[in-house]
């Protein structure tokens, strides 16, 4: 029997059925809640990233666990969204399979850990152009193929980088560049019915992918001594408040950044200061 799909059950389905959602690195991890979630509500949903093989096997799985009479509610398809014309290409096929767009969570990114004194220009290119280039191109292809025109809800998800992020500058200064990147889209694009937000996750939300990505699955347990709520956070935990933020209940908040976090970052760093030499 397949295992049992993950999803809450806070929000009304006659919400969000019929409507279409682009999750970048929808198929693992944070992505891969946010969009079983949607598909759970009735959304098509077109998820894309870099490894075409991993993100094919994750669709294919989603179409026969969550939406098994409706497995062409779920589109996949290879994306870096580092590449202009990758992108390009994800607006219009989603537009030319499902036909408009009403949704994008800007999910896909990630980095390596590394005091910034080890970090080279192409470790830190690479961080940069994924995480806030990689967003913006994204917003904006979407914007001028489809949203200018009709409208739409852009979530970004960034991260915990309210006191620095000491050992992630590079992350640090790109979510930071997201966060305000986020304001200012807000402004500029409301008048055209568009709201845009971020969503910044504690640094403890389990997910296998990222910590295979670190090479160490207890990477985020690591953070518990310094995490209020003393547990680690989960996927859907994240995806509820995505959801929330493009639903119709969030119809005036726009250009705001929700921590996800259980009021960890007004709490201590885990980063211990060295010595001095
Ligand atoms: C726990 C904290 C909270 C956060 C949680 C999460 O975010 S969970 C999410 C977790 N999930 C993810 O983070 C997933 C997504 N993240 C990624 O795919 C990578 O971290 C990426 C964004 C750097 C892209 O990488 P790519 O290979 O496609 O990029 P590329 O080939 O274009 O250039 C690579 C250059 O970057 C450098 N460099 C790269 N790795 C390291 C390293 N370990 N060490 C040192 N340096 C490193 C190196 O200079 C390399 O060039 P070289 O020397 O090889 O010529
Ligand atoms: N887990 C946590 O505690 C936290 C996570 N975050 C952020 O949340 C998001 C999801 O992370 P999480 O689910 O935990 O980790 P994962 O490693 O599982 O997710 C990262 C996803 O991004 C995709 N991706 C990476 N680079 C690109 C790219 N250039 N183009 C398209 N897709 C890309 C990956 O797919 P592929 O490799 O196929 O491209 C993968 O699906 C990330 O932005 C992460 O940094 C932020 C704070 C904390």
């Amino acid at each position: 029997m397949a295992a049992a799909v993950k999803v809450s059950s806070v929000f009304r389905k006659s919400l969000f059925k019929g409507k279409v959602a682009i999750v970048t690195g929808g198929g693992t991890g944070i992505g891969k809640a946010i969009t079983q979630e949607l598909l759970h509500l009735g959304c098509k949903v077109m998820i894309a990233s870099r490894n075409i093989e991993r993100i094919q096997k994750a669709a294919e799985e989603m179409r026969s666990t969550v939406v098994p009479n409706k497995p062409t509610n779920l589109a996949h398809m290879q994306c870096n969204i580092r590449k202009e014309d990758n992108v390009k290409d994800l607006i219009s096929s989603t537009l030319k399979q499902f036909g408009k767009i009403d949704y994008v969570v800007n999910n896909g990114g990630g980095q390596f850990p590394s005091p910034a004194s080890n970090i080279s220009v192409k470790g830190w290119n690479a961080v940069i152009d994924t995480n806030l280039t990689g967003t913006f191109i994204v917003c904006r292809e979407v914007y001028n193929q489809w949203m200018e025109q009709n409208g739409g809800v852009i979530v970004n998800i960034i991260a915990d980088m309210w006191k620095g992020f000491p050992t992630m500058s590079h992350t640090g200064a790109a979510r930071a560049g997201v966060d305000n990147l986020t304001k200012t889209l807000a402004i500029e694009w409301a008048p055209d019915g568009v709201r845009v937000n971020s969503v910044a996750p504690g640094s403890f939300i389990y997910s296998e992918t990222a910590a295979a990505n670190y090479g160490d699955s207890k990477i985020f347990h690591h953070m518990l001594d310094v995490v209020p709520v003393k547990r680690l956070g989960t996927p859907e935990e994240v995806s509820s408040c995505v959801c929330y933020l493009l639903s119709p209940a969030a119809s005036l908040i726009s250009g705001e950044t929700v921590k996800v976090d259980g009021a960890a970052s007004l709490h201590n760093t885990k980063y211990e200061i060295r010595v001095s030499k």
